[in-house]
């Protein structure tokens, strides 16, 4: 089980970011030297901080369900709501760990839909799809602010996944109030889901860059079984 959640883990929060870090400063043409934040927002969803071209961290932790709130998954919790949970509703580990693995998140918080596309059309007429969407942003800019802290500052912010590529909404409200940190999107930009979405000039670079989770995952295994020295992820 553990192996089987490590290797989900590296799949989710490492592929992406692998794929991103590696290929995102020779695409765009920014320099190596960076602090980069990749924000990987799908149904599983985490974010790592990159620095001079190495990831330093990822959100998600042991399993896939820690970091940020996901489709079903809770992310990060109290360690104590555990034991609560359990007791509370009378079901064990098992149960307990498929509640917050598969019954959580947005999918919980809002009791409609673990897909984004089902809750943002019922944002403004749906209390419970509106608090889903709030937690789900205010999480996520929580990380953002932790690991800028962990970068010393910041320099790039990248979205990608199917809510990161696509969910204009979320990625304004995840950015709002971020100007602190340099953090400023391009309302135009934003709405056309633009390469780049910062205002001109901005001292935080935000892209929203398409990746390929298969393929990457295809390309690890391929790494995995060519000789070590011939590796290069
Ligand atoms: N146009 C869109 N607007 C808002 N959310 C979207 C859009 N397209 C996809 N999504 C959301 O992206 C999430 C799925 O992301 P994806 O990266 O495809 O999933 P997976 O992690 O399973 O590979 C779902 O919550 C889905 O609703
Ligand atoms: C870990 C992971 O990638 O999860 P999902 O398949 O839900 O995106
Ligand atoms: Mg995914």
């Amino acid at each position: 089980m553990l192996a089987v959640n490590m290797q989900i883990h590296i799949i989710n929060a490492g592929s992406s970011s692998i794929k991103l870090a590696v290929f995102t400063p020779a695409g765009l043409a920014m320099p190596l030297l960076q602090r980069i934040i990749l924000a990987h927002l799908g149904n599983g969803a985490s974010m790592a901080a990159v620095l001079d071209g190495r990831c330093i961290d990822t959100s998600m932790g042991f399993t896939p369900c820690g970091g940020l709130v996901m489709g079903s998954r809770c992310g990060d919790l109290d360690p104590g709501v555990i034991h609560y949970i359990k007791q509370h509703e009378n079901i064990n580990s098992q149960q307990c760990n498929h509640l917050l693995n598969h019954q959580s998140g947005l999918l919980g918080v809002s009791e409609i839909s673990a897909d984004m596309r089902d809750l943002l059309p019922l944002e403004n007429t749906d209390q419970r799809a509106a608090q889903a969407i709030e937690l789900f942003c205010y999480q996520a800019k929580k990380w953002l602010g932790a690991y800028s802290a962990s970068l010393h500052g910041l320099d790039a912010l990248v979205f990608s996944g199917g809510i990161g590529e696509n969910a204009a909404s979320v990625r304004a409200k995840i950015c709002a109030g971020m100007q602190y940190l340099g953090i400023e999107l391009e309302q135009t930009r934003n709405n056309n889901h633009e390469d780049i979405i910062s205002i001109a000039g901005g001292a935080v670079t935000v892209h929203v860059i398409h990746t390929d989770e298969e393929q990457m995952i295809a390309k690890m295994v391929c790494e995995l079984l060519m000789p070590r020295e011939t590796q290069s992820l």
